[in-house]
């Protein structure tokens, strides 16, 4: 079977936690042919950004033009846009169709606290997106007013999906400057997201995972989304999926020793497969979803955890399987 083909327009990260690296990784993790289009190069570890080198908007639309014509995408992303003229020549390029399944990570912040994105190149994009994930600060930068807790997450993406993109997901990731959750943990029962469907907004929560390894979260969330939407999956199948996704890549790399800073995440589950497919966020905490509309869990038959409300060694690291079996189907049970 031929793989779809899912495109992320991104920045490239040299420490390949995040940004390009990263994207690629869950692409070939979930079973679908990643290309790319770089839209500046990072030096970056897992520390800091120390330099930020744009490319040329001319050059992105040379990149974009040389797929469309022959590997066009079926799901894209975009993450690091870098300037306004990048956003615009990419903005072009949803305009005129190439960009369809369109997942918008409004990257303005890296996890260290560098500017990589300015609001106005983002509201150039947000129009042409399917879904939109920005984490609370992006929502809070783009709507000009703070969001704080769960119910401001949600009135927040409601707020965003009637200014263009048809879902929004704002993430409750994020830390506060001293590394505390802030979006997660005790106070809100897990780690909290808030997804604005077009008619209501559902809470998903899943365990919040204690690790310093948090770099790449929300470019490897946003690549899982389009990957699944190109495997077939509605909206809200796909954001349950890569919300769990995203939480036992987490949580396998909980412990990892890569780099002194915010590590990157175990997109393959390698520690899963090496402990037999015992680590599992149903172990960790409670409830997989609540919220205004009740749990719906990850979808049934198309979901990491196929389903089920206890996801315990089902989802796409939940298995014994090797890690090459991730995603590669689409029928749902991933590994077991
Ligand atoms: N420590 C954690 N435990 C559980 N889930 C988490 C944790 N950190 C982030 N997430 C989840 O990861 C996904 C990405 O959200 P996040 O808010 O981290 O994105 P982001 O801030 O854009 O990421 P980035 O740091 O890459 O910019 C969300 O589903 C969020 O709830
Ligand atoms: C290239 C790049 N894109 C996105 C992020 C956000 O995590 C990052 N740190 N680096």
């Amino acid at each position: 079977m031929t793989p779809p083909v899912v495109l992320t327009v991104a920045g490239s990260d040299s420490g390949a936690g995040a940004g390009i690296q990263a994207d690629l990784k869950v692409f070939a993790a979930l079973g679908v042919y990643g290309t790319s289009v770089i839209t500046a190069v990072t030096a970056q570890n897992t520390h800091q950004v120390r330099a930020v080198f744009p490319v040329a908007a001319a050059m992105v639309t040379e990149q974009l033009t040389a797929l469309a014509g022959d590997l066009p995408p079926v799901a894209v992303k975009t993450g690091m846009l870098g300037d306004a003229a990048v956003a615009a020549a990419v903005a072009a390029a949803a305009r005129a169709g190439l960009l369809p399944n369109l997942v918008v990570d409004p990257v303005l912040v890296s996890t260290s606290g560098a500017r990589l994105g300015v609001v106005d190149a983002i509201e150039r994009l947000l129009p042409y997106a399917l879904v939109a994930t920005p984490n609370r600060a992006e929502a809070a930068a783009i709507l000009g007013r703070p969001v704080a807790g769960p119910d401001e997450m949600a009135e927040a993406a409601r707020q965003l999906g009637t200014g263009g993109p048809r879902y929004v997901v704002v993430t409750g990731g994020d830390v506060d400057d001293s590394g505390l959750a802030t979006g997660g943990g005790e106070a809100f029962g897990g780690a909290v997201d808030a997804l604005w469907t077009g008619t209501e907004v559902r809470l998903l929560r899943r365990p919040w995972v204690p690790t310093r390894n948090t770099h790449g979260t929300g470019c490897s969330f946003s690549a899982a989304i389009a990957a699944r939407l190109a495997l077939g999956d509605q909206v809200p199948d796909a954001v349950a999926f890569a919300k769990e996704y995203v939480t036992r890549a987490l949580l396998g790399a909980r412990t990892w020793s890569l780099g002194s800073g915010h590590g990157p995440l175990d997109h393959f589950g390698w520690s899963d497969a090496a402990a037999g497919g015992s680590s599992s966020p149903g172990a960790t905490d409670s409830p997989s979803e609540s919220g205004p509309t009740g749990g719906s869990g990850p979808p049934s038959g198309s979901g990491p955890s196929g389903g089920s409300d206890s996801p315990s060694g089902s989802g796409p690291l939940g298995g014994s399987g090797p890690p090459s079996g991730f995603g590669s189907s689409s029928t749902g049970r991933l590994l077991s």
